[in-house]
Parts: C-alpha cells; structure tokens; sequence
C-alpha cells in the first residue's frame, strides 16, 4: 500500500478477569469507544532512514540504513512460530538499536516497533511512524495493545501482507493483525494474555479463554450491554510486565492457595457473561456482587494500590455504586459500576471529589465500540494538513477524537 498509512485501534476495559486471563482463565472485555490510539505512516525526511515520532512518550528516533542494515528479517512471516517464544536471532539483532532508549516506556514501544517492522516489512527505509493516543498509557486501559495492533494493521499493510480489499478487512486480515499484535504485546509486556490485542483488534466485547496451547478462543458479545460506569484513572504510574511477572512469582511460591483464586476469577468471569447476556434490574445486583469478588480477589494477588482503593472506599462509602480495579493494577485504573438509583448529584460529587481531592481523571465513555480500522491514502491525502496538524506535540486529546474517531467524525475509516 502507498503512503500515507493511517490507523487505529480502541483501548479497552476488562470487566471480568485480569491476571487471571494469562492463566488461561475466562475473561471479559469491551472496547472503549472514545480511546483509541492512532498511527500516521508517511515519508521520512530522507530515503534511508526509519523515524519513530511517539510525541506521547517523548520519543523521536532515528535510525540510519546503515544501522538497520546489521538486522535480517526473519525467514518467514508465520506468527505462530513467535507465539510461544520472541525470536531469539531477531532479540539479539534488535539490541544494538535499542540501546540509546530511556526508561522502559521508550524501550519497549521502540522494540515493539521493531520487531513488527523486521518481521514484516524489514526492507523498506524512509518512512515515519507518528503515533498518537487519546488514551492514558500505561493505566491498565490497554494502549500497549492498541498500539501493537495500529503497528501490525500498519505494517502488515506496508509489507504487502494486509491489501487485499480496499473497502473493508476480511476476517483472514483481522486474524493476521490480531495475532501479530499479540506478539507485539509480547514485546511490551512478557507474557499476555492476549484479550487486549483481540479486542483492540476486533472491537465489541469479548469473552475469552487462552488455551494451554497457546492458542485463543475468543467470543464476541456484540450487544454489550451499556453498564452505567465511571473510569477513575489515579494517574499513579506502573507497569504491566512488573505486575504480571509479580502475580506469576506468587503462583511459584504458593500454588496451592493461588491456583483456587484464579480458578475462581476464572468462574466469575464465566458466570458474568451469562448475566451481561442478559443483564436487567433482576440482575444487575448479581452483576455488581460479582465485581466486588473479583476486586477482593485481585487484592489478595497483591496487584491493589492504596491509590485505587481511595476510590473504592469512596464509592462504597457514598453507597454509590461497586469498584474494582482494571487492568494490570498496581495504580492505574479502577471502574466504578453505578447503582442503578445513583443520583446524579451524588455521581458529580464522586467525580468531583476524585478530581479535586485526589486529583484522578474519571471518564465516562461508551463500551463496545468498533476495533482496529485503516483510512485510505486517498482519503487521507484529501485531508492531510488537518492530520498532520493532529500528530504534532501539541495537539490535544479532544482535536483527537474531534476529527478522527471512527463513527463521530466526516472521515471514511474502513473497518
Ligand atoms: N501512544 C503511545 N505512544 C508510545 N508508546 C505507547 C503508546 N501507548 C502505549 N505505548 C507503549 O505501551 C506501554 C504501556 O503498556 P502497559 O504497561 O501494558 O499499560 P497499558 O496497556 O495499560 O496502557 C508503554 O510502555 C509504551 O511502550
Ligand atoms: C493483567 C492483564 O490481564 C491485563 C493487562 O492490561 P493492561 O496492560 O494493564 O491494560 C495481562 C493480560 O491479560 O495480558
Ligand atoms: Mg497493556
């Protein structure tokens, strides 16, 4: 596909099941309508260079033909033969071009790049990848993956992979995209799950159960129901390669306690989709009971923060309705699922409390939006000042979403 490219994939919300998803539990999760993160490729200022503009975590980097010149491609482009374990060649020639990064916000969204670039389109030089998020990074709310799927859309379209309809992605390329963003995530994080990248991916809700083979079942809840909720981001930073990797030491150490935890998220989560099937004020109760449990039992794993249970003593005090943590944890974000007689006045003064006091963002957003999309290079050619314009520093979350996000806006995404 010519250049410009231009892509994006939504963050999303785990209802049901963090952590214990990597253990091949059942989990639910939704897309968050209004978060996405978005992807310009476009010609760099020079033939034989590689720039990574990544404005939101201050990286700008360069590197030259002759350093990329020391990485071959791996031989094959079959995802499956990463899924179990990152290409160890491949690791190794990365290495030296990661070296000069700082702190691992940089390093792992640049080894991310990487190794999807090398994989898939290894040859090509002088291009740019802008990216730019209207979601928070790093606060449980899954912009490691959709930032995994805007580079695998991207860079499976630019090595020839992904361009086989001009109006739509078939469900062969959506399976291309999901399982090379799975590796991205493996990149970024260790060992995934991989419902983030799938609902990044595929958009809507869905439940989901990685197997013991290292494949995924994933279920798509197309009528997700509207659960009243608030998103409280505590802004407090942590990262989800350190808390999984804690959670799995813990296992190590106490099996025979840890097992029936995750089992029993696992349940929840199973038990959970068959309310959110059918979700009513019969229900609802059950749905909130069910919330409650899987934050108790994400405590005892040790991945709560004092931060995130200001808001859940908060909630439970003013009655207002039932936290749980989202996500990784460890700080990041926590939703509150609202009372069905919550009164409006009672959730500004939640809202108002958690901003003012504490100084956390809420968000109330939609779930169950649309999943990765791409714009064609003809469409994006007619409108590039006014992109371009929306991939510079300055730009704000609200020009975001203001012009670009999918179904809100005049532009044509195909999906
Ligand atoms: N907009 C972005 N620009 C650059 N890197 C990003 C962006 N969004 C996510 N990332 C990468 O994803 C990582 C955060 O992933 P993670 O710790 O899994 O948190 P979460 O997925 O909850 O946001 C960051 O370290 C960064 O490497
Ligand atoms: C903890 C986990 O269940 C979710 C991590 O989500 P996030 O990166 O915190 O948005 C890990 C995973 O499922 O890959
Ligand atoms: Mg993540």
């Amino acid at each position: 596909m010519s250049l410009p490219i231009l892509t994006s994939a939504p963050g999303k919300v785990i209802i049901f099941g963090e952590h214990s998803a990597v253990f091949n539990e059942p989990a639910i999760a939704a897309s968050v309508s209004s978060l996405r993160t978005y992807l310009l490729v476009t010609e760099a200022e020079t033939s034989d260079i590689v720039e990574l503009d990544f404005p939101d975590i201050g990286l700008d980097h360069k590197w030259s033909a002759a350093e990329l010149s020391h990485v071959s491609m791996p031989s094959k482009v079959v995802a499956i033969e990463h899924f179990k374990n990152l290409n160890p060649e491949l690791n190794a020639a990365l290495e030296p071009l990661l070296k000069s990064l700082h702190g691992s916000l940089q390093y792992h969204a640049a080894y991310c790049f990487l190794y999807l670039y090398f994989s898939l389109c290894g040859t090509r030089r002088g291009v740019k990848f802008t990216v730019k998020s209207s979601s928070p990074i790093g606060a449980g709310l899954g912009s490691s993956a959709s930032i995994s799927v805007c580079l695998a859309l991207a860079i499976g379209k630019l090595g020839g992979h992904l361009n086989s309809k001009p109006e739509k992605l078939t469900k062969l390329e959506l399976d291309f995209v999901n399982k090379w963003s799975f590796i991205g995530e493996k990149c970024i994080h260790g060992t995934p799950s991989g419902i983030d990248n799938a609902v990044a991916t595929y958009g809507n809700a869905v439940l989901f159960q990685r197997q013991a083979n290292a494949e995924t079942k994933s279920e798509q809840i197309l009528d997700f129901p509207q659960i009243p909720m608030i998103l409280t981001n505590t802004k407090i930073p942590r990262s989800t390669k350190v808390l999984v990797a804690g959670v799995k030491d813990l296992i190590t150490r106490q099996p025979e306690i840890v097992s029936p935890i995750l089992k029993s998220m696992g349940q929840l989560a199973s038990r959970g989709a068959k309310i959110l099937a059918d979700l009513d004020d019969s229900n609802y109760a059950d749905l909130c009971e069910l919330i409650r449990i899987n934050h108790g039992l994400l405590v005892s794993l040790g991945v709560s923060h004092p931060g995130l249970e200001i808001i859940k003593a908060l909630g439970d005090s003013m009655s207002i309705g039932t936290t749980k943590l989202t996500g990784a944890g460890g700080g990041g974000c926590a939703l509150t699922i609202l009372n069905r007689d919550a009164s409006p006045e009672d959730v500004e003064k939640f809202k108002s409390i958690l901003e003012n006091e504490h100084k956390y963002k809420t968000y109330m957003t939609g779930l169950g939006g649309p999943g990765c999309a791409f714009m064609s290079s003809e469409e994006i050619k007619e409108n590039l000042p006014v992109i371009e314009s929306l991939f510079r520093k300055q730009s704000s979350v609200s020009d975001l979403n203001n012009t670009l996000l999918p179904g809100k806006t005049n532009l044509k995404w195909v999906h």
